[in-house]
């Protein structure tokens, strides 16, 4: 997932006059590496019968695979995950659903909507819209600014979405976003493979120009309460503050042994650490 930067969401309505395994193929072929379906129109059963063509080009062609709005197709088709908004199902009930591995993404409008995504368990978001767009036209645009702040903020991988075209990517780039997700900008557009490859184009010079920041590159992949997670944290008392555990009543666990507090500024987490923070349930 976090090596994921361009994603493409699907829009039939936009490409009547071509299938939409065409579509997604060439916006994979020109640099998508996480699609999704949406499609708003059809019964169930015709979406799952998508969902799962769609899960079989994506498994061919080594992309990721997400469902828009429904936890239940998700794991019929077997998808990598599911998508969700504001009003769709909350993550902790498709996170019973669908297990600790599947991916679930949250749409957010504003940084709140993002921290609670994050805090519930979310695995990514989509963070808009940026701009007014036609595909979701009663949705007012969150603007630029949010995506400054969610680039300060917001520590699981977030997709700038919303009006977004190669004309205007590098715009979103600068106000912080690393990755992309666009609609109507692909598959609406007559060559989708060449509209990926201009935004994945404008990723990776973004990318390449960016100094890797200290936190970044110092960044170690750990598992934390079965999660995989990737933290700038050094020691186990920074990833409590990571996660807003440091004053609250939680024994930590590093790789199976329980950790004193009093030493959690002095033990380093690595790559590769399981943690656990544990909760005190109950008063007292
Ligand atoms: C990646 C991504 N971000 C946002 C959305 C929008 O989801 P939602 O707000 O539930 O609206 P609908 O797409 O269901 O109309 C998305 N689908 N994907
Ligand atoms: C589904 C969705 N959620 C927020 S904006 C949006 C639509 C994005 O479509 P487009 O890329 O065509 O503007
Ligand atoms: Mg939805």
């Amino acid at each position: 997932m976090h090596e994921c930067k361009l994603y493409v969401v699907s829009g039939e309505n936009y490409h009547p006059d071509r299938g939409l395994l065409e579509v997604m193929e060439a916006a994979i072929r020109g640099g998508a590496d996480i699609v999704q379906l949406r499609d708003k129109a059809s019964p169930k059963r015709e979406l799952l019968r998508k969902a799962r063509a769609m899960r079989e080009l994506t498994r061919r062609l080594g992309t990721l695979f997400i469902v828009n709005d429904h936890p239940d197709i998700a794991l019929a088709a077997e998808a990598d995950g599911v998508h969700l908004g504001q009003d769709d199902l909350p993550v902790a009930s498709a996170r019973q659903m669908l297990g600790p591995d599947r991916l679930i993404g949250v749409s957010t409008h504003a940084l709140p909507q993002a921290i609670a995504a994050e805090r519930a368990g979310a695995d990514y978001i989509g963070a808009g819209p940026v701009y007014p767009t036609g595909t979701k036209p009663d949705r007012p645009a969150a603007t630029l600014s949010y995506i400054s702040e969610a680039a300060r903020a917001v520590r699981i991988p977030f997709f700038a979405i919303g009006g977004i075209h190669p004309g205007n990517a590098e715009d979103v780039l600068a106000a912080g976003a690393s990755r992309l997700c666009a609609v109507s900008a692909v598959v609406g557009s007559p060559d989708p493979e060449e509209a990926c490859r201009r935004l994945r184009g404008y990723i990776d010079r973004r990318q390449a120009s960016r100094p890797p920041s200290p936190s970044a590159a110092a960044r170690a992949r750990l598992t934390v309460n079965g999660r995989a997670v990737e933290t700038p944290a050094a020691t186990l008392l920074e990833l409590a503050a990571e996660y807003r555990l440091a004053d609250r009543r939680v024994v930590a666990e590093r790789n199976g042994e329980v950790v004193p507090r009093a030493s959690w500024p002095d033990v380093p987490v690595r790559e590769g650490d399981r943690i656990e923070f544990v909760h005190f349930v109950g008063g007292g």
